[in-house]
């Protein structure tokens, strides 16, 4: 009998603990989006008591999200459980997800704890949080790396004040997959009550054994498992959603448990969190990565020409990447480019169509064949996500030749009219970063940039990330071309974008002119 596995989604929060990524409340509502579509059982939307904009994204996703459970994280203590309770007041399903470390060195070093003192607070915050919320995770942090007998305690006690799932975070990617089975499967066997409850899993990818480490707990009598698109998260990440859901989808016959996920959306998720958070995903990376269904070495390509099976162990269709013999270009219709966009899975109001069915056009001019990468990154890149204070409307550049000198002028538009400026650079993207950070009329703050092609080719689609710093917070944005300063500048008018939703305009001028 095959046992059905819950996943729970944290791209929204442990994800969004990935140095440099800063998801802004419609950011997160898009990815929102395609976790139902991925039809996941349980979003982590966020971290309520961290900032502001935390406890807006999750106040956001649980009132438009209607489906999977919403789960806010807190300490193990009443404030920020008080915020997700708040934040999750108009979730259909709420759930309060609630943690303490419970290693000696955790409870040492940074808690400043006793054991004692951590089993109270444990019973303490669950039992608190239930007077409000039925569902409550509890999680004991760096579990792999606790006394086996007091971590039976601690679930003890969080059962026991009314916990509904039980976490075993290996917190810091420490342990190794025939180790984390036995854990379970001691668990299972100590700690009272445990057969009423979820046991969830949540590692950590430090020693590249997340996935192997949450399926062996999967096999040990784990019932849901927690992860992120692409992996994402903290350090070196969290199990990645699309490996842990093609293994099980791939050895059905081995694992003997389901999931309720569409596989079906898979790539255009990872897509998706690729290009909102700037992070990319690294083109020999199992499922999602670009050469994970290429075939370079001739032997290989044979035996895929005459059955694909011999070298392929997934079809692509599977993960929802299409293999179209429509090659659309610059004489395609609107009725291929209509399909092509229902093959993707992207089922868009008219308006939307015709919007961007204006810009494949414009691209296809610019470009022999657009790939169906080319279309989703047109998609995403749609200018309604942030509200828009300021909007590229053109640049001109001299490029100084090899003293790499050079000037750029651009025009900007704001909501007063058009404001145009000029300045010098080290280069010619740096140029142009200087005359719209003159034309903005505040220092921006640029941290990292980047830039790199769609798809191959000298025509090919060029986009650009830009990281800029402001207040200690990092503001990523995004802009795309088949001109790469273009695309560059259009990054940076979209951080500066983002930055000012999030900090309001007039604090950015009162800080610039102090
Ligand atoms: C393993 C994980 O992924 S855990 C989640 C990690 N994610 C994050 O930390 C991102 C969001 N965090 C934040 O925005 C901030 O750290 C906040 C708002 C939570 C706390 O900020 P601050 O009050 O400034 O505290 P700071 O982060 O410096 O230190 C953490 C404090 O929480 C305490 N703490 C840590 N974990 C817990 C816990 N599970 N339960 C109760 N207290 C805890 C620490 O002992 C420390 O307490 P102290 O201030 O009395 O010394
Ligand atoms: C908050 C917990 C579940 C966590 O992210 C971890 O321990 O890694
Ligand atoms: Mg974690």
């Amino acid at each position: 009998m095959e046992r059905r596995i819950k996943i729970f989604d944290t791209t929204l929060r442990d994800g969004e603990q990935t140095p440099g990524v800063c998801l802004d409340m419609h950011e997160k509502l898009e990815i929102a989006r395609s976790l139902v579509k991925l039809n996941v059982d349980i979003i982590e939307a966020g971290f309520p008591i961290a900032s502001p904009g935390d406890f807006k994204g999750v106040s956001q996703i649980a009132e438009c999200i209607k489906g999977p459970v919403i789960a806010g994280l807190s300490r193990a203590n009443k404030k920020d459980i008080d915020a997700v309770v708040e934040a999750l007041k108009k979730a259909e399903r709420p759930r309060v997800h609630t943690f303490i470390a419970t290693s000696d060195i955790h409870m040492e070093y940074k808690l400043k704890m006793s054991r004692d003192q951590v089993l109270a607070v444990t019973e303490e915050s669950v039992r608190y949080a239930k007077q409000f919320i039925e569902d409550i995770e509890f999680s004991a942090e760096d579990a792999s790396r606790s006394d086996w007998g007091f971590l039976c305690q601690v679930y003890a006690k969080a059962i026991a004040a009314g916990a509904t799932v039980i976490n075993v975070p290996d917190t810091v990617g420490y342990t190794t997959p025939d180790e984390y089975g036995a854990l379970i499967r001691h668990l299972r066997e100590h700690v009272p009550g445990i057969d009423k409850v979820d046991i969830s899993v949540h590692c950590h990818n430090d020693l590249g054994l997340a996935v192997a480490n949450s399926l062996a707990a999967v096999q040990a009598g784990a019932t849901q498992v927690e992860c992120t698109i692409n992996g994402l998260g903290e350090r070196a990440g969290n199990a990645a959603l699309e490996e842990l859901i093609m293994a099980f989808y791939t050895r059905r016959d081995y694992y003997n448990v389901t999931t309720n996920i569409d596989t079906k959306q898979i790539y255009r998720a990872s897509t998706q969190v690729s290009a909102l958070t700037g992070v990319d995903v690294q083109i020999n990376k199992a499922i999602v990565g670009d050469n994970a269904f290429a075939h370079e070495s001739g032997i290989h390509q044979h035996g895929v020409m005459n059955n694909s099976l011999t070298y392929e162990i997934i079809s692509p269709e599977v993960i929802g990447m299409s293999r179209n013999s429509i090659v659309l270009g610059k004489h395609s219709g609107r009725h291929a480019f209509e399909d092509r966009l229902k093959q993707l899975d992207y089922n868009l109001d008219s308006e939307t169509v015709n919007i961007l069915f204006a810009k494949f056009k414009d691209l296809a001019d610019r470009k022999k064949v657009v790939f169906d990468q080319d279309i989703v990154a047109l998609i995403i890149d749609k200018p309604s996500v942030h509200p828009a204070w300021y909007r590229l409307v053109s640049y001109q550049v001299v490029s100084g030749g090899s003293a790499n000198a050079a000037t750029a002028s651009v025009r900007l538009e704001t909501s007063n009219g058009i404001t145009e400026e000029a300045s010098c650079g080290d280069g010619p993207v740096d140029a142009v970063f200087k005359a719209i950070e003159q034309a903005v009329g505040f220092a921006v703050g640029l941290k990292d940039y980047q830039l790199k092609a769609i798809t191959a080719g000298e025509d090919a689609l060029g986009e650009s990330t830009v990281w800029i710093e402001y207040n200690g917070a990092v503001y990523n944005g995004r802009g795309l071309s088949t001109d790469v300063i273009e695309a560059s500048a259009r990054a940076y008018v979209n951080a500066i974008n983002k930055r000012l939703t999030a900090c309001g305009y007039p604090e950015v001028r009162k800080a610039a002119a102090e």
